[in-house]
């Protein structure tokens, strides 16, 4: 099929993104109009030349140089209202793509620098995403990230603040950041917390470090979906316990080539995770700092790895199945999946 046509086509196919960074996502433009507002001197004041300080361009070696394309973006998310903008814009280009349902998180301790409580800031980011529910009929929840880098104190006011909006737009918390410098037993305290609440648990794991990491999430943490998981398959028996225990994996192409997670598309594991059986899913990870679409990652997916439309919507329900959501709410996305119509 040519490339627009497929394009195109996946477009239409109803999507859904469990994994998709607030400060990762926030377009350039909107970028310098908070800039402005705010009387904040950015490097560049045009979008073009902007582009490479918030964007994975050339090279990228390692998570760790991917991550600091956030620096730029961390001032700007300071207050209740930039919060809410850069919220509701990312239901609305998830709208676009035909993005049904999605779930975006971010690390609320990161936006305090003003004073903000953390409370504000989650409540800020709901505010967003229900705005944008309710203006574009994508369903959107929150997921805080707990960050590798911080103390255990920290963490864990994380972890309480969540807990008190559980079920009120937010529907899990998760533990982001430089996972090689931190392994994932590091956090035993702030988790053992987090299940005390009843909070579901998400973990990046094996994106930066070992498949030791994704055990330790599972078994130490509780996770029960892992961020990436892109590093699994140098544990053959923890594959197994995986597949046969369907923990979903959210996987991110795109940013998992960037990071080097997986050292080429020829290399990337994802059609062979989904061959033997694990519950594969898409997402995006971050749409400014990764320069994607819910869409593009799933065109690469049909274009490098052959994946066929039937598979694409295997893909799709995998994501609803695997999404921190009700019984009745994942039938609802399916109805609507189901009403896409194959091209003959
Ligand atoms: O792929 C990733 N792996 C680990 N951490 C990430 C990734 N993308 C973003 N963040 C981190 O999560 C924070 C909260 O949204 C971001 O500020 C960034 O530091
Ligand atoms: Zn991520």
């Amino acid at each position: 099929m040519p490339e627009k046509k497929l394009m195109e086509l996946i477009r239409r196919l109803p999507k859904v993104d469990l994994h998709v960074h607030l400060d990762g996502s926030v377009r350039p433009g909107t970028a310098i109009e908070l800039a402005k507002q705010q009387r904040i001197e950015l490097p560049e004041k045009e979008i073009d030349k902007l582009l490479p300080h918030m964007q994975i361009a050339g090279e990228c070696n390692n998570l760790e140089e991917y991550l600091e394309k956030f620096q730029l973006i961390g001032p700007l998310l300071q207050t209740p209202e930039s919060l809410e903008l850069s919220a509701y814009e990312t239901v609305k280009q998830a709208y676009d793509q035909n993005c049904l349902y999605m779930e975006v998180r971010f690390g609320p301790q990161l936006h305090r620098q003003l004073g903000l409580s953390l409370d504000q800031s989650i409540n800020a980011a709901i505010t967003g995403l229900k705005k944008g529910e309710a203006a574009f009929g994508v369903k959107a929840n929150v997921i805080v990230c707990c960050l590798r880098h911080h103390s255990t104190s920290l963490n864990c006011e994380v972890v309480e603040a969540a807990a008190s909006f559980l079920g009120k737009g937010l529907v899990g918390i998760d533990l982001a950041g430089d996972e090689a410098g931190y392994p994932a037993k590091l956090f035993e305290d702030v988790f053992a917390l987090a299940a005390s609440k009843r909070l579901p648990v998400t973990i990046h794991a094996g994106e930066a470090a070992g498949p030791v990491n994704i055990k330790d999430a599972i078994e130490k943490l509780g996770a029960v979906r892992i961020g990436h998981g892109v590093r699994l398959r140098e544990d053959p028996d923890l594959l197994a316990a995986i597949a046969a225990e369907k923990i979903p994996l959210e996987m991110c192409p795109v940013s998992n080539i960037q990071t080097k997670a997986a050292a080429s598309w020829e290399d990337y594991p994802l059609r062979d995770y989904f061959d033997r059986g694990l519950s594969v899913t898409v997402n995006t990870d971050n749409l400014t700092v990764s320069n994607t679409t819910i869409t593009r990652e799933y065109a690469i997916l049909a274009d490098r790895f052959g994946f066929s439309v039937e598979e694409l919507v295997q893909l799709v329900r995998n994501g609803i199945e695997a999404a921190f959501l009700g019984e009745e709410d994942k039938q609802a996305l399916k109805r609507k999946l189901e009403t896409f119509v194959l091209p003959t």
